[in-house]
């Protein structure tokens, strides 16, 4: 069930897209799990894992009542290994009728994060839930497949996890799981002793506090140094609890942006080149995003938010080139 190895040509934009190595995984019957997908060899973070067109998506659906003929006529018109693929995939609603409708509400994944449109996958649709996942996927619209990369080290032999839902405390995402999923999460946070559960639990419940408050505009025009001590209490949740996600991409570009607001493009480069590290490890060098950001990591000026005011103008040239210790810390957060 390994991806192939060769390298493809997205025709229309020119981008070439690196498939992954042969042989990283397997398709498994895990137990309580249905089928899942299991590590064949030591991975890096930052790999490549998959990068797939979706079987079957939602654009053929023309109107609610006809759902399920549209996607019998798409599934039709497919080949013979597609409809083989799709019919495999786990049905949470076995029996409620719509068996293809189920299908899809089962495995399927928005084509970017604000399309209303869904596809369902061959190998991604096969990967289990972890609240503390090692792998994270999107759709690039660049190259009209869905990737999956891996965000930590994972080695031979372990499953490779996605989160299907993130934030809150264990109660609260086991809650959700349940109700949209099925299942109960037994993932390696939600199963902690209970003093270490509730350290965990009082961490997200934090985490969430921090990342509305770092959201607040006003404060960002006129409080800055408040919202950098926010980043930076949110950072440290986030090494404490490993988060590897997308979130901490999304920190990244929050302090790059309260950072550039008030022109100080040393720590706004900074921050814009984390973002992009975040980025490529997330969804690779040729994603939106880290294509996008690219540009101002040299040039933050050059970004749309850039010089509301001028209260902390600086230079690229004052990075500092030592880039650990309390004096760094103290630079980087402005203290
Ligand atoms: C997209 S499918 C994942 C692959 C699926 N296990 C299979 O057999 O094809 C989602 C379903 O897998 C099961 N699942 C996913 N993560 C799980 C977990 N951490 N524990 C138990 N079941 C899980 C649930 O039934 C869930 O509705």
């Amino acid at each position: 069930m390994a991806p192939s190895a060769d390298i493809s040509q997205k025709e229309d934009n020119g981008l070439s897209a690196p498939k992954p190595a042969p042989g990283l995984f397997t398709i498994e019957s895990i137990p309580d799990k249905g089928k899942g997908v299991i590590a064949a060899q030591d991975i890096t973070p930052g790999t490549l894992l998959i990068s797939e067109p979706p079987l079957l998506t939602t654009a053929v659906i023309t109107s609610i009542p006809t759902t399920e003929a549209d996607l019998a006529r798409a599934l039709k018109a497919s080949s013979k290994g597609i409809q083989r693929a799709f019919l495999s995939l786990h049905n949470n609603y076995v029996g409620q009728g719509t068996p293809l409708t189920n299908i899809i509400r089962s495995n399927g994944y928005p084509l970017g994060a604000s399309s209303d449109v869904g596809g369902v996958f061959e190998l991604t649709s096969r990967i289990n839930h972890s609240c503390q996942p090692n792998a994270y996927h999107g759709w690039n619209p660049l190259l009209e497949e869905h990737t999956v990369y891996a965000i930590r080290q994972i080695s031979a032999g372990e499953e490779i996890t996605l989160a299907y839902h993130y934030g809150g405390p264990s109660e609260y995402r086991k809650e959700i799981l349940k109700e949209r999923f099925g299942f109960d999460c037994t993932c390696s946070i939600c199963t902690l002793p209970p003093s270490e559960q509730k350290a965990s639990d009082d961490r997200h419940v934090l985490a969430q506090t921090l990342d509305a408050q770092i959201g607040d505009a006003k404060t960002v025009r006129f409080n800055p140094t408040k919202v950098l001590q926010h980043c930076k209490a949110l950072m440290r949740i986030y090494e404490e609890e490993d988060f590897k996600d997308d979130r901490l991409a999304r920190l990244c570009y929050d302090v790059f942006q309260v950072c550039n607001m008030h022109s100080d493009r040393a720590r706004a480069a900074y921050w814009a080149k984390k973002y992009c590290d975040a980025k490529k490890r997330t969804g690779g060098k040729d994603s939106v995003a880290f294509l996008e950001m690219k540009p101002f990591v040299k040039k933050p000026e050059r970004h749309d938010c850039f010089g509301v005011t001028s209260d902390w103008k600086s230079d690229l040239k004052e990075i500092p080139k030592e880039r650990s210790g309390e004096v760094w810390e103290k630079w980087l957060w402005r203290e």
